[in-house]
């Protein structure tokens, strides 16, 4: 419910539409009652042969009654419809706000279906939440107050029964499917969620579901996720018709208690004959109102699970920490890490021990050690993507938590290992590390890292497909190139380059660094010579730090990987 709260804050941004949607709601309700309420006395009263005056004014008002009817409900379904979609604007963009300083945190909880269908989905789905849960009952309730009001002067037998039909209709029936409603949309959600799972992986693997040949397996898995959510969406649409052929049992109930009520009173001289068509009339028409009532349980649950979906994701975003401190620009800083041991969420096992670390401003650093040793974690932890369990990391003595991620990002050239290339044309793909560079500078950037011979408006495919993994590895040094920031954090940016063309880019981005603090990780050890210095991990741990002349002197762990690598390239 809490989680509902907050959509009504989003939603009453537009206050004065969500007003006029109820005023014209109930303008359109209340002139179809009167409308069809002046049908029957005009019926009646015409048997009993009134002047001809009498009959033109009822007809006159019968045809200004059915225009401001149409005309309510148009401006209804207009200011309605303005106030949900202004609604789910400031729902999306709020929520996007949010989730954006998660990222990647939120990419280890979900599965990308799954978030895929929380994001667009959940949100879309609020969109019911104002239409059909929150004013068709107020519309409802003004309504029958007035239908109530209007009819006591006439009778107080009719009046209480339409008042007992509004009970039913409006309260108990909604009330009792709310609760079976709640059951059926748990599993309708879970196998929403697990079919949209399916076909992102699907879509994912799809090349290498082929080569394993387990494209047939992983299509079964899919029909059947599929059949399992139609299933239950069969159970859901039963579930509102069934309210809703109750709705109507309920009302037409009504209608003939109060055709034998008023008959009997008409019987008993206690009702004047004129009005019984008229009360009849009336209560056809005020439960037409009451029809809108059967979605809302099912409306109901379902923008309760969108809404707590939805927070679900973003409500780590508490932590946050408020920002007190900058980097500074233009100029390198230092980096220090105290104690740091980091485990990812869900996982026992620290991917940091008690890390300590001093890097220099404008030293240059390599991280080497084996597969699974928490070099890209380190990166991870410096870029804030998470936060260390414990220790801290400082940025020229500032403590991380005080500088913002926006800010972090801003100050560093990045090069990950698996980097995102967008569809569109190369130009399209480097003006994303710098908007304003015009051709003759991505032009030099792309000559820096051997890539002259690309054209900038050769096209790019969706993730860089018809790029090779080392023209895509280049492209990525050339953004970090033209980024030119004062840190540099490259994680093995040319693991897929042969050995003459890796050299001539290092000398570049070396040469453009000169000033830079510079972390490098590297797998292979050659070259790392001119590094001020090399840190070792092992399993989380930093083993051995120093100079190359240092560590080989010490002949350690360094030095043993240097004496494997060199049998191994023998
Ligand atoms: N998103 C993640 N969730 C859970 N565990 C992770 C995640 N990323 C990495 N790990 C684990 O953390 C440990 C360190 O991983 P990390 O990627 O930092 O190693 P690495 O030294 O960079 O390896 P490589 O050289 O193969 O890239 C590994 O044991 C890995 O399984």
């Amino acid at each position: 419910m809490n989680e509902l709260r907050a959509v009504v804050k989003d939603m009453m941004v537009e206050k004065r539409d969500i007003y006029l949607s109820v005023l014209f709601g109930f303008l359109a309700g209340i002139t179809a009652v009167a409308l069809f309420a002046s049908s029957g006395y005009l019926i009646s009263k015409a048997a009993l042969l009134p002047p001809i005056y009498t009959l033109s004014l009822m007809i006159a008002f019968l045809k200004i009654m059915g225009f401001a009817r149409a005309f309510g409900r148009y401006l209804e379904r207009l200011y309605s419809h303005r106030a949900t979609f202004t609604m789910l604007s400031q729902l999306r963009v709020n929520f996007y706000e949010k989730l954006e300083p998660l990222a990647p945190k939120i990419f280890h909880k979900y599965r990308s279906g799954d978030l895929l269908s929380r994001i667009v989905s959940d949100i879309d789905r609020l969109q019911n939440f104002f239409l059909r849960v929150y004013y068709p009952p107020i519309v409802l309730g003004l309504i029958f107050f007035a239908t109530i009001l209007f009819t006591v002067f006439y009778s107080i037998t009719v009046a209480l029964l339409l008042l007992f039909g509004l009970f039913l209709t409006g309260v108990i029936l909604p009330a009792w499917f709310a609760f079976k409603q709640r059951r059926i949309e748990v599993r309708l959600r879970e196998e929403r969620g697990a079919l949209s799972s399916e076909v992102t992986e699907f879509l994912y693997g799809f090349m290498d579901l082929k080569l394993y040949q387990q494209l047939d397996a992983k299509e079964k898995e899919l029909e059947e996720a599929s059949v399992r959510y139609i299933d239950e969406q069969e159970k859901e649409g039963k579930m509102a018709s069934y309210h809703q052929s109750l709705n109507s049992m309920v009302t037409l109930l009504v209608s003939w208690l109060v055709i034998a009520f008023g008959a009997y009173l008409v019987a008993n001289n206690q009702l004047d004959g004129v009005f019984l068509a008229m009360l009849i009339m009336i209560s056809l028409t005020v439960f037409e109102n009451a029809v809108p009532m059967a979605l809302v349980p099912a409306h109901f649950e379902d923008s309760r699970r969108a809404a707590k979906r939805l927070h679900e994701v973003v409500q780590d975003e508490e932590e946050q920490v408020e920002v007190t401190s900058s980097l500074p620009v233009d100029q390198a800083f230092s980096i220090d890490l105290k104690g740091v041991s980091f485990s990812f969420p869900g996982e026992e096992r620290d991917s940091l021990k008690d890390v300590t670390l001093h890097i220099p401003a404008g030293s240059k650093t390599a991280i080497v050690g084996a597969s699974g040793s928490g070099k890209s974690t380190l990166f991870q932890l410096l870029l804030k993507f998470y936060n260390p369990a414990s220790g801290s990391i400082l940025f020229n003595e500032t403590p991380q938590h005080e500088v913002s991620q926006e800010d972090i990002w801003a100050r560093t050239n990045v090069v990950q290992q698996e980097n995102h290339y967008f569809y569109g044309t190369i130009r399209d793909n480097l003006q994303i590390a710098d908007e304003h560079a015009g051709d003759d500078r991505l032009y030099e950037v792309l000559t820096h890292v051997d890539l002259s011979h690309f054209d900038l408006d050769q096209s790019v495919l969706e993730k860089g497909e018809n790029l090779s993994g080392g023209e895509k590895q280049r492209l990525a040094i050339a953004r970090a190139l033209l980024k030119d920031e004062s840190l540099w954090l490259l994680d093995e940016p040319t693991s897929s380059l042969d050995a003459v063309t890796e050299q001539h880019i290092y000398e570049h981005v070396f040469q453009r660094a000169k000033h830079d603090t510079l972390i490098l990780i590297s797998h292979r050890l050659m070259g790392l010579e001119k590094m001020d210095q090399i840190i070792v991990l092992d399993q989380g741990e930093v083993v051995e730090s120093g100079s190359y002349q240092e560590l080989m002197r010490h002949e350690g762990y360094f030095y043993r990987m240097k004496q494997i690598e060199k049998e191994v390239l023998v």
